[in-house]
Formats: C-alpha cells, sequence, structure tokens
C-alpha cells in the first residue's frame, strides 16, 4: 500500500480522528460478518435471544444478565478471529506455538458460551417454567 493511500497518513482533526475509529470499528465488524461463520451464528442467536427476552417481560437485572453473556460471546469471537487474522498473516505454516495460541483463542470463545449457557438457563429457565405452568393449566 502507498504512503498516500494509507489511510492512517491523511491528515485529520482530533473529531476526525475521532469519527474514524468509529469507521474502522464497524468495518471491524462487517468483516467479521462477512467472513466468520460462528460470529454469523452467534450474532443469529442473539437477536433471538434479545427477541425471547423481550417477549418475556424480562426485569433490568435479568436483561442486564443476558447481555453480559451475548457481549462476552460477540466479544471474545472477535478477539479470537483478531489473533487467528495475526496469526495467519505472521505464521501461515504450520507451528506448534500457533497451534497453541489458536487453541487457547478458541478455549476462551468456548468458555465464554459456556457462561452464556449457564446464565441463559438461570434467566430463563423459571421464565419458561412457569410459562410451561400456566400452558398447562
Ligand atoms: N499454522 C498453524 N500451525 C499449527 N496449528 C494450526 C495452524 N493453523 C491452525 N492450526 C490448528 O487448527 C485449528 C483451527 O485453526 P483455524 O485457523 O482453521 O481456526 P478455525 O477455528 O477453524 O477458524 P475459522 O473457522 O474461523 O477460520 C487451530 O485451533 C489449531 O489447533
Amino acid at each position: 500500500m502507498s504512503k498516500l493511500s494509507d489511510p492512517r497518513r491523511a491528515p485529520r482533526s482530533a473529531w476526525g480522528r475521532f469519527l474514524a475509529g468509529f469507521t474502522y470499528a464497524f468495518r471491524g465488524l462487517w468483516y467479521a460478518l462477512r467472513t466468520q461463520r460462528n460470529f454469523r451464528v452467534h450474532t443469529g442467536v442473539a437477536l433471538l435471544v434479545i427477541i425471547a427476552a423481550s417477549l418475556l417481560h424480562l426485569s433490568p437485572i435479568e436483561f442486564a444478565l443476558v447481555a453480559v453473556a451475548i457481549g462476552s460471546v460477540l466479544i471474545s469471537e472477535l478477539v479470537n478471529t483478531s489473533i487467528e487474522l495475526c496469526l495467519d498473516l505472521l505464521h501461515p505454516e504450520y507451528h506448534p506455538l500457533v497451534r497453541a495460541a489458536k487453541d487457547v483463542a478458541a478455549g476462551a470463545v468456548l468458555l465464554s458460551a459456556l457462561l452464556a449457557v449457564a446464565i441463559g438457563v438461570c434467566v430463563f429457565g423459571p421464565h419458561l417454567w412457569s410459562w410451561w405452568l400456566t400452558l398447562r393449566r
């Protein structure tokens, strides 16, 4: 990339740099949505969970817990993707340390997904149970 086309070199005001930061962040989210199947799946599940949370009229605290669960999964997925991209760029060939680094990053995603499931069971469980009891009456 030539220096002229490198956006980091474009002269900008502080406000312009601040706004550009948002553009880069949304570009990152769009990149993950376009290229990462797991991120798309997790985003779809998150939307379904938000719809279910609205239908079941969760309390503000319950909604906050669900938001933390969703956020932790999506954020860990994004960090995992970023780590994978860096490693693929720096060392595309097989290396045991690359394997360990990618496996650890994948482990972080797994842990956050398990945390989300635990929060989901604790928050949605009682609501679904009372909904089920109402249906049976
Ligand atoms: N360069 C490498 N050297 C050693 N092992 C690697 C290397 N690249 C990938 N691996 C191993 O393969 C696994 C999958 O890696 P990969 O980069 O395909 O991730 P992925 O989770 O399938 O990502 P995605 O589906 O998002 O592309 C890693 O967890 C790691 O164990």
